[in-house]
């Protein structure tokens, strides 16, 4: 085997990892990223994750606002779709690989990586086994989806996110298994291009962790797309039948049965560390089963780091992003920064219009004992919205009715994926509502809604 030495080892291609990666290297370290799959070059974001279903949900988008597309229209609009989603894949991913590749001070080592011990990996490549030894080693594999003990999980018509992304038949009639993201991302995508979609969701709440008023919208606004709820509803079946599949459902009211022609299963993501060997290494997992980090995202083993999804933090990219800044500060800076520092986390759910929140709602708010005033705006209230022809939505504010602070916003609108990282970076600030109240924004633009919005608090 060959044996070769490196100053940091970086496994998994992720977005922490590679972001460190030249950093590093430009301390002047020798440094190795590992990629178990050369189709993964730039990890789970650019190739399975954010940017191919962010550019599914565009072009979604602008096939529901066409009229009179019939089922072939349909079907040869996804297909276009799908492969202007290939070709922007494809090129982040040769541009990811090339940023690392080319840098002097980077190997890229294609092949899955599995601890030898605290100090060795080994990499098990295409043109055989390396044995990595590295000073300092980083764990940033990411995360796979969970796939329930369902009989006929695994038949031909069932469906991850990944295998979805490159479905070339849109199905008639698409079943979701999980109402969190992913579920409610697809079931936008797919009724945006003229599926009949039903989420299948076992818990009893609709998008438990949102505000209720807000959540019952996007309800409201999904279900008059076409997207089915059902709530309570476990999936105790999956039978094969010819080109279609029968869906076995335990419900409040009894068995019930539904056919589709491919079922999704967006259940949840587990963290991937299969194979990584990681006992060799004296690397502890936690209950849920990732890696163990403390605050500095340090594993139990003192030269060992988790950045990213597999640390069971967050799981968004630019939380991965983040991590990187923490272990750059940490090891090269003042050492101040820690998962600890990180408040008002915004986050984004792209439905059609998309959901943004950041902060606490105000169930939320009340809870932790704050005494609240709120305001509420439908979107149709913004000329921006009708310009765009989507006057969809919901805008709501919570302001602490003692220190008159910002304490949570959450947009249902279009364009709320950028507007709500305006109000993120203001609640950093400290500063009363009121200053954003009347901060000058341009005109017309959905950003505005946000002077009406917060003039409406009393
Ligand atoms: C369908 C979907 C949509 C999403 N949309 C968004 C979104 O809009 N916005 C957002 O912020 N987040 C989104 N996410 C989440 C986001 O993609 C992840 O949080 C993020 O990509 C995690 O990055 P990471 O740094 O943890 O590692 P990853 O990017 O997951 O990279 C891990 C890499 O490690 C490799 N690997 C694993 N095991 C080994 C091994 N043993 N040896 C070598 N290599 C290995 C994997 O092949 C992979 O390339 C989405 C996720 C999914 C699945
Ligand atoms: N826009 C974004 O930022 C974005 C988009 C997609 C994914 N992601 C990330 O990926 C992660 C994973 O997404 P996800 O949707 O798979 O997980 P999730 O945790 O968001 O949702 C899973 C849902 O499945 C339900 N569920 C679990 N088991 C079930 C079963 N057997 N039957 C029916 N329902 C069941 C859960 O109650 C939950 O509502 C998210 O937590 C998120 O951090 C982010």
């Amino acid at each position: 085997m060959i044996k070769e030495t490196f100053d940091a080892l970086i496994i998994g291609f992720g977005k922490g990892g590679k972001t460190l990666a030249p950093f590093l290297a430009e301390q002047g370290l020798k440094v190795a990223v590992v990629e178990k799959s050369p189709l993964m070059y730039g990890g789970t974001c650019i190739n399975i994750g954010c940017i191919p279903t962010k550019a599914l949900a565009y072009q979604s988008h602008i096939v529901s606002q066409e009229e009179g597309n019939g089922p072939e229209s349909r079907q040869a609009k996804y297909a276009r779709a799908l492969q202007e989603k290939d070709e922007l894949v494809t090129l982040l991913r040769g541009k990811n690989f090339n940023n690392l590749n080319s840098h002097p001070g980077i190997t890229v080592l294609t092949g899955t990586a599995s601890f030898q011990s605290p100090h060795e990996v080994r990499v098990e490549t295409e043109a055989g086994s390396i044995l990595a030894e590295a000073e300092r080693i980083f764990i940033n594999t990411g995360a796979k989806p969970v796939l329930p003990d369902i009989p006929g999980i695994d038949g031909a018509h069932v469906y991850t996110s990944t295998e979805m992304l490159d479905l070339a038949k849109l199905p008639s009639r698409l079943a979701i298994i999980g109402g969190g993201y992913i579920g409610l991302e697809f079931a936008s995508i797919y009724a945006g291009f003229g599926s009949e979609v039903t989420v299948l969701e076992n818990g009893g709440v609709f998008m438990p962790r949102e505000d209720r008023e807000i959540a019952e919208e996007v309800k409201k606004v999904l279900e008059a797309k076409g997207i089915r709820f059902r709530l309570q509803t476990k999936v105790s079946r999956i039978a094969e039948q010819g080109e279609s599949v029968q869906l076995l459902l335990s419900t409040p009211d009894g068995e019930d049965t539904l056919q589709a022609d491919a079922v999704l299963v967006a259940t949840g993501r587990q963290a991937n560390t299969d194979g990584l060997n990681l006992e060799a290494a004296g690397v502890e997992v936690t209950e849920r089963g990732f890696v163990r980090v403390d605050e500095t995202l340090q594993t139990t083993v003192p030269h060992i780091w988790a950045i990213g999804d597999v640390n069971g933090g967050p799981q968004f990219t630019y939380i991965s992003l983040d991590d990187y800044r923490i272990l750059k500060n940490q090891l090269f800076g003042d050492r101040t920064r820690t998962t600890g520092d990180r408040r008002f986390v915004p986050y984004s759910v792209f439905i059609d219009p998309p959901l943004a929140q950041v902060g606490y709602t105000e169930q939320e708010a009340l809870k932790r004992g704050h005494t609240v005033k709120t305001a509420k705006l439908p979107v149709t209230a913004s000329t921006r919205a009708r310009q765009l022809k989507q006057t969809e939505g919901l805008l709501k504010a919570v302001v602490d009715a003692e220190t008159d602070r910002l304490l949570g916003f959450t947009m249902f609108g279009a364009e709320s994926s950028e507007v709500v990282n305006i109000v993120s970076v203001f609640m950093q600030s400290g500063q009363p509502y009121s200053v954003l109240r009347d901060t000058i924004f341009t005109h017309p633009s959905m950003a505005e809604t946000i002077n009406d919005l917060l003039g409406a608090i009393q």
